[in-house]
């Protein structure tokens, strides 16, 4: 109940700030003019009582009041839905902003990996348009509660027990919240099996998996699970339905029982002579009324369980515990210092065993570091806590001494430049689409191209029918797709538009790469930009070994801990992991042209400084 009452006081807050003048209007207006529509009785039992006794006077006043109060009601009515529609519209949107606050505007982006909070947000964002309907829902509740006030009160007039008569919806009520009550729990209970079934239709219609779909023959069998995700959920939801209109029914019989019975009652009464034919027949309208608005409600209340408790879920997401959001950091970051981790590890929300650590390592200021290991060795993990995107679960990470935890995230990562493993593919105009890696400068083509240039992207760009100003992607008509070395490409360039970042970040930058197109890259990345003394710290993940041999420190990943450490030379020494991999690698590709910049060499750092623990 409590929960029903914060998310109504929700919606209704909402729609107050999004219009405050049609909220209010919304809010007096429908319940007043169900509450005049009783009146109608009232003229329809004067016209009655007129024409019985004879009384024109009285008919014509009756008759009069009918027809004024049955064509406001009408002309209320459709003013009211036109106000409310518009306010529905807008509390909608701005139930859309916050959605997109609530998954875009976390610090960190562990939330992304929590399966409760994807399912909620899945929930939330498919019942959207039900945030405006809850808005609605209540304003028609509020106006179906005034039209029974008023007709209790005016049976009440002719007998006091008719006024008796509304108790008997309450169980009809109930039964009808105990149903929606019930779906909303299966939709939850199914959200999962919801959120496979969407990703297995994806997988079906997605150009991108279409290649192996197709080769593998994986019709059918994607087809097959898609039926048995569905069939799981539909299950639930199914059964509760039925089971919930067992109890309408049983509901709605009860409620007949009493309305027959009252009817009985004011029939003996006119019988009796203690009752007037007008009176007799305002019963039977209010009567009639009360059915209509009861059917009316029984259908609301559901309505309205169900929207609130959409809102009860966007409630849920908003107060959902972000790890690490710290209010009033520090916004000051000293220019340049080492990067410091200090038993730092990480564990994915819900997984029992941390991807990552307890790890302790220096990388020195100005230096080109390589992280290798094997598939799953936490190598991601490790760049994602660079960048600031997640928060160390435990431990900290320190930057020229200063605390990051402490500092506030954003300011930390304008300083960071990163090319991630999964990098994004903005379908937007190319400018654009290289130009968001520093919005500032969104619009200065000039910068763009300097960015793609030192990217070895300009290429890409200049083969596009518009040049700079092509749509990218396959989401507009006119868009040109890319293959997805071009595509990595432009999100190497968009790397490169914050042009004195204090740490550059590559995870496999060159993954989707030619041989030419990597070694190019290496080249450009080996060329000095800045002085040394404020040369950024370089970190690169890569599988292709002999492309960070040169780098000042290689550090070696393995299940989430360092296992080795050192420059190249000094690990093929040891004779260890990395050696072994290294000799399988050359063996497998050659010795390359390879070789990353070891900024050592431009810059005089080399990695004594670093440690392990
Ligand atoms: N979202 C996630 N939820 C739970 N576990 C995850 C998640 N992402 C990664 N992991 C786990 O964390 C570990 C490290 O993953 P990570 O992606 O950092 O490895 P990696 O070294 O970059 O691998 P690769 O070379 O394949 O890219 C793996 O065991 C992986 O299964």
């Amino acid at each position: 109940m409590r929960n029903w009452l914060s998310a109504a006081r929700l919606v209704v807050g909402v729609a107050v700030r999004a219009d405050p003048r049609r909220a209010v209007l919304v809010m007096v207006f429908v319940p007043l003019f169900n509450i005049v529509a009783a009146a109608q009785a009232l003229g329809l039992r004067g016209m009655v009582d007129g024409a019985v006794a004879r009384q024109v006077t009285e008919a014509l006043t009756g008759g009069l009041v009918l027809v004024l109060v049955t064509v406001f009601v009408h002309q209320a009515s459709a003013v009211a839905t036109d106000l409310r529609q518009v306010l529905q519209q807008r509390v909608g949107l701005e139930f859309d902003r916050r959605l997109m606050t609530l998954c875009s505007g976390p610090t960190h982006i562990s939330h992304y990996h929590d399966p409760e909070f994807l399912d909620t947000a899945e929930l939330v964002r498919q019942r959207r348009t039900e945030f405006g309907g809850a808005f609605a829902a209540l304003v028609e509740n509020a106006g179906l509660l005034a039209r029974f006030a008023g007709a209790v009160a005016l049976m009440a007039i002719v007998s006091p027990v008719l006024a008796l008569l509304p108790l008997f919806i309450v169980p009809l009520a109930l039964a009808v919240r105990w149903q929606a009550t019930a779906v909303a729990a299966a939709e939850v209970a199914g959200a999962e099996a919801d959120r496979q079934r969407r990703a297995l239709l994806t997988l079906a219609t997605d150009p991108a998996a279409a290649p192996e779909v197709r080769l593998y023959r994986l019709g059918d069998e994607i087809a097959a699970r898609h039926r048995a995700a569905f069939a799981v959920s539909a299950r639930r939801r199914e059964s509760a339905r039925t089971r919930g209109a067992v109890a309408v029914a049983a509901g709605w019989l009860l409620f007949c029982i009493a309305l027959v019975a009252g009817l009985y009652l004011v029939t003996r009464s006119v019988l009796a002579g203690t009752a007037s034919a007008g009176e007799a027949v305002l019963v039977l309208l209010l009567g009639t009324r009360l059915v209509g608005a009861t059917i009316g409600l029984s259908w609301l209340i559901g309505w309205l369980r169900r929207a609130l408790h959409t809102v009860a879920l966007y409630q849920r997401l908003a107060g959902y515990p972000h790890p690490g959001a710290v209010e009033g950091r520090s916004r000051d970051l000293p220019e340049q210092g080492d990067l410091v981790l200090d038993g730092v590890s990480f564990r994915y929300p819900g997984e029992a065993t941390p991807a990552l650590g307890p790890i302790d390592l220096r990388l020195p200021a100005g230096a080109t570091v390589a992280i290798v290991g094997d598939n799953g060795a936490g190598k991601s993990t490790l760049v994602a806590l660079l960048a600031g995107l997640y928060p160390p679960s435990t431990g900290r990470i320190t930057f020229g001494g200063q605390d990051l935890a402490q500092v506030d995230p954003d300011v930390w990562r304008t300083r960071v430049t990163a090319v991630f493993q999964d990098f994004c593919r903005f379908e937007l105009l190319a400018r654009e689409s290289v130009g968001v890696g520093r919005l500032s400068a969104i619009d200065d083509r000039e910068a763009v191209g300097r960015a793609l240039e030192s990217a070895g992207a300009a290429t890409v760009v200049g083969e596009l029918p518009a040049g700079l100003d092509s749509r990218l992607g396959r989401t507009f008509p006119d868009g040109t797709d890319l293959s997805s070395g071009q595509w990595q490409k432009l999100a190497l360039a968009r790397g490169r538009m914050r042009t004195t970042p204090t740490v550059v970040l590559l995870d496999e930058p060159a993954a989707s790469l030619d041989p030419d197109s990597e070694a190019e890259l290496l080249r450009r990345y080996r060329t000095p930009t800045r002085s040394a003394a404020d040369a950024p710290l370089t970190v690169v993940v890569s599988h292709r070994l002999t492309t960070v041999r040169d780098a000042d420190l290689i550090v070696v990943l393995h299940e989430g801990r360092i296992i080795e450490y050192g420059p190249h030379a000094e690990l093929i020494d040891r004779a260890g992991r990395y050696a072994e991999m290294y000799a399988l690698h050359a063996a497998a590709y050659g010795a390359g042209p390879t070789v990353l910049a070891a900024a050592a060499t431009r810059d005089g750092v080399r990695s004594g400084s670093t440690q392990t623990g």
